[in-house]
């Protein structure tokens, strides 16, 4: 027997209505990122597991596709109250294998449910059109329709919400759908599918398959009955799968990487703007896709705004996510912890300084690393070029509005971005030259689950949330009638 099954808990995969999996020869750690303990282990599925999956998940949309869209809000809504009812126990599970603070992981839940309350309503407002013909015998309709089975691939850095964004508005429209967790955080997607079976949404609408990412996203991509692919990650594998989806034409959705620039102009309210960068920043750590990644202050303004912004750093406490008054957790690995000490360290070596990083606490076992603040930085080094995801907030001064919006559209990312000022028309000027998708003016949290999150460029394809979110999930047909009048 396999030694990981002797000594921790398995938590079993969730296809066609059954928990699965314990039966395997090979396991995957699940590690508490503050501390490096193992607090579980998953099946290590792979191309078997895929295919079973979307076994059940094609049965079933025969029946679930045929649903009023009554009858699967009133599931959704089910599935909402026990996800509430729950909260707590799953915003713990989501701290103990991704690290973030415990309040935010509370955040998390609640926006994750919001999702499935807003398409359980969404899902009711599917409305097609008649168009007047050119002939006068014609009648046309148009209709939407679910695309069919729709396979989901998220990442671990949001292990709630990067789920019910694709999840729900796909379950409202009548699809049914095959999921992949990150490795890191699976714990929480299985939370959420042994509630989707407490709720009674049926056996084959929401499997969950963990283990071998390529080969199980292989899987999916080839199987002609998976009509949809939902991703959510890096642009590196956000490339690969939408290469090998041009084989079957499968239709792909992208939510990518970004590198967000934020902007503090010369006429911003300096300590609003200080206040926002922190929320923007360190929100996670610093690991998520529309996190401030590089930072441009007018020269005018920037060493009173650093001041300010230190000011505010100061306030924050490192540590473990389920301890009280803890504002930034871990990394996620030693990966993501070696990535941003090489990225503080060709930055200083390039001319850039420290002006302040917090207490490093060494004493505790995590991927800890403190906030740090780096000036004299320029676009040529590689904080500025890559995402950085990490508490690192390389600042540097422009002098003119041309100029930053040019430095900050200089990405091959489109996602987010924010602008600090008090000027009415350069508000508009410049949050209309900006390539990205997620504007933030004088708003540093601009994510909601009304809203058309997504991003220009290799940010990626498609939106999650409000009514484009689940036009993803369906296919327009019109029918052309002829009339004998
Ligand atoms: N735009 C958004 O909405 C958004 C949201 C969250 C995270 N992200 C991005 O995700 C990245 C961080 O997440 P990550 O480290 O989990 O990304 P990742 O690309 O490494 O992994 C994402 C998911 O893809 C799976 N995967 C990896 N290789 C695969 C392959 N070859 N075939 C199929 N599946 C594969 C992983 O197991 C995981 O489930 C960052 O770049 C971040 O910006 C974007
Ligand atoms: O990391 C990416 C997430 O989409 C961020 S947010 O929670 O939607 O803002």
């Amino acid at each position: 027997m396999s030694q990981i099954k002797e000594k921790y808990e398995i938590y079993p995969m969730y296809i066609d209505g059954s928990w699965v999996g314990e039966e395997q020869g090979s396991f995957t750690k699940v590690t508490n990122p503050a501390t490096g303990m193992v607090i579980g282990a998953i099946p290590t599925g792979g191309t078997t597991e895929a295919k079973q999956a979307v076994d059940a998940a094609h049965r079933a949309f025969k029946t679930w596709s045929k649903k009023t869209a009554e009858e699967r809000s009133h599931l959704l809504m089910k599935w909402h109250r026990l996800i509430d009812e729950n909260k707590e126990e799953l915003a713990k599970l989501m701290t103990l294998e991704q690290g973030k603070p415990l309040k935010e992981a509370l955040g998390e839940m609640d926006y994750a449910n919001g999702f499935i309350s807003w398409y359980a309503e969404e899902g009711k407002r599917i409305y097609g059109e008649t168009i007047p013909a050119s002939q006068p015998n014609k009648r046309i309709l148009v209709r939407k329709e679910p695309v069919g089975v729709v396979a989901a691939i998220t990442p671990w850095n949001f292990p709630a919400a990067m789920i019910t964004r694709k999840v729900a508005p796909a379950l409202a429209a009548g699809c049914t759908t095959v999921i992949k967790p990150a490795t890191q955080t699976p714990l929480t997607a299985l939370k959420l599918a042994e509630l989707a079976h407490e709720a009674g949404i049926p056996k084959g609408v929401l499997n969950v398959v963990t283990g071998k990412s390529s080969e199980i996203g292989e899987a999916w991509l080839k199987d002609p009955r998976v009509t949809k692919i939902t991703f959510t990650g890096s642009t590196e594998v956000g490339k690969t799968l939408m290469r090998n989806a041009a084989e079957n034409v499968k239709k792909v959705s992208l939510e990518l990487g970004g590198n967000a620039p934020f902007i503090v102009m010369d006429d911003a309210n300096l300590q609003k703007a200080a206040v926002g960068l922190v929320q923007s920043k360190f929100r996670n750590a610093g690991q998520t896709c529309i996190c401030t990644n590089r930072i441009y202050v007018h020269e005018k303004v920037a060493e009173e705004f650093t001041v300010l912004f230190k000011k505010e750093l100061e306030k924050l406490k490192v540590g473990n996510g389920l301890d009280e008054g803890i504002d930034i957790g871990p990394l996620i690995d030693r990966d993501a912890l070696e990535k941003v000490k090489m990225l503080v360290d060709d930055a200083t070596k390039n001319g850039g300084k420290v002006v302040f990083s917090g207490e490093q606490p060494t004493e505790l076992e995590g991927f800890y690393y403190a906030p740090t603040i780096l000036s004299g930085i320029t676009d040529d080094m590689a904080c500025m070029k890559e995402e950085i995801f990490g508490p690192i907030a390389p600042i540097s001064t422009f002098k003119t509005e041309e100029e930053v919006i040019e430095r900050a559209n200089n990405s091959v990312y489109g996602l987010a971005a924010y602008v600090y000022t008090e000027n009415l028309s350069r508000s508009f000027r410049i949050t209309e030259a900006l390539e990205y998708g997620i504007i933030g003016l004088n708003d540093a949290l601009p994510s909601a689950v009304q809203v058309p999150f997504g991003g220009y460029k290799e940010s990626g394809l498609g939106r999650e949330g409000g009514h484009f979110g689940i036009e993803e999930f369906l296919e327009v047909k019109y029918i052309s009638i002829g009339l004998e009048l």
